[in-house]
C-alpha cells in the first residue's frame, strides 16, 4: 500500500514543482502539470507534463554517468499513487546556492546584459553577437536564485569563489560545462539544439560534489530545433512555442504589459503542447513515453 502525500510534510514550491520530506536523509521532489509563461504560472495544466520531464530528468541521469541526487527507483513504494511517474525521491544534500548555467548561444538574460556591456558575468563576448548568436566557446554564466516569482541575477565567476573557494568553485564550473557539451552533442544529433541550461548541484555528508534538480528539461534548458535555427532573431522554444503565440496574439485577449494574468488555454493549444513535450522526450531519449510509470492524463 503506497503512501499518499498527505503523508508527507510539504517544505516548499517552485514555479512548477514542489518539495515533500520523506525522511531523515531523503525528499520527495514533485513535477506538476503545471506551465509557466510570460513570468505567469497558467491556470491551464498541461496534462502529462510532469511525467514527460520527470522521465527525461531519469534519462539523462543514468545517461550522464555521473554522481547525482537520485535516491530510489522511480517505482519506488514510497512515491504515493497519485504522483507515480512525475515524483523522484532523492537525498537531501547541502545545496549550493547557486543556479549553474551554461550556454552555447546567446539569449534571454544573457543577451541583454551583453547588450549593455559586452559581456556576460564578467566573461567579455566578441563584439557584433546578435539574438541566438552560436558562442564560440560555450560559457559558464551562474545566477544567484531568486523567490519565486524573481528573475534569478547573473554573478560573476568571482562571486562564485568567494562563496565556495577556488576549488569548489571550478569543480562546479567544469562539470556544468561538461554536462551542457556532452547533452548538447546528444541532442544535437537527435534534431535539437540545447541553447542553454541550468544544473543545481550539492554537497554529500562527505563532501562530494552531487548533480540535482531536475536536469535537462524544457523547464531548465532552452531546446530549439536544428532545422529553424537561424541567428538574428529569437528562436521558437521547442516546447512553448503555441502557448506564446496564443498568449500574444489578438484571439487570446490578453495584453501581456499589463499585470493582468494571462486566461486559460483553449484545448487544441493544450494538446499540441503536451504532443511536443511527448515529442523531445522521445527523440531524446529514444523511448516511448505511453512505456513510462504512471496514468496518463
Ligand atoms: N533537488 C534538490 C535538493 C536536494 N537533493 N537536497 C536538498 N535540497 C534540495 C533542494 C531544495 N530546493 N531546491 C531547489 C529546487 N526545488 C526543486 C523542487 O521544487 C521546489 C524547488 C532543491
Amino acid at each position: 500500500m503506497r503512501p499518499t502525500l498527505a503523508d508527507y510534510k510539504h517544505l516548499m514550491s517552485g514555479k512548477v514543482r514542489d518539495l515533500y520530506d520523506i525522511d531523515e536523509h531523503n525528499l520527495l521532489m514533485v513535477a506538476s502539470d503545471r506551465i509557466s509563461a510570460y513570468d505567469h504560472v497558467l491556470e491551464t495544466p498541461i496534462p502529462d507534463k510532469g511525467r514527460v520531464l520527470t522521465a527525461m530528468s531519469v534519462y539523462f541521469f543514468s545517461e550522464l554517468g555521473i554522481p547525482h541526487h537520485l535516491a530510489a527507483s522511480p517505482d519506488d513504494d514510497r512515491i504515493p499513487e497519485e504522483v507515480l511517474g512525475r515524483a523522484l525521491i532523492v537525498r537531501k544534500l547541502d545545496m549550493i546556492p547557486f543556479e549553474c548555467v551554461a550556454r552555447g548561444y546567446l539569449t534571454g538574460s544573457a543577451l541583454k546584459e551583453y547588450r549593455e556591456t559586452g559581456s556576460v558575468c564578467g566573461i567579455t563576448l566578441p563584439d557584433g553577437l546578435t539574438e541566438a548568436s552560436k558562442l564560440e566557446d560555450s560559457v559558464f554564466t551562474p545566477a544567484t536564485k531568486a523567490d519565486v516569482g524573481d528573475h534569478d541575477v547573473n554573478v560573476p565567476f568571482s562571486a562564485v569563489v568567494d562563496r565556495l573557494g577556488e576549488e569548489l568553485a571550478h569543480k562546479v564550473r567544469e562539470e556544468t560545462l561538461d554536462i551542457y557539451l556532452r547533452a548538447s552533442s546528444l541532442t544535437e544529433a537527435r534534431g535539437l539544439l540545447l541553447a542553454d541550461t541550468k544544473f543545481e548541484f550539492g554537497l554529500d555528508a562527505a563532501g562530494n560534489l552531487i548533480l540535482a534538480d531536475e536536469v535537462l528539461t524544457p523547464d531548465s534548458s532552452r531546446f530549439w530545433t536544428v532545422g529553424d535555427y537561424e541567428p538574428g532573431k529569437p528562436q521558437p522554444s521547442f516546447d512553448k512555442q503555441f502557448v506564446r503565440d496564443w498568449l500574444t496574439s489578438s484571439e487570446s485577449g490578453w495584453d501581456r504589459a499589463s499585470d493582468s494574468p494571462p486566461p486559460p488555454l483553449p484545448d487544441d493549444v493544450v494538446d499540441a503542447t503536451r504532443k511536443r513535450y511527448i515529442e523531445a522526450y522521445e527523440r531524446i531519449s529514444g523511448l516511448q513515453f505511453d512505456e513510462w510509470l504512471g496514468e496518463s492524463a
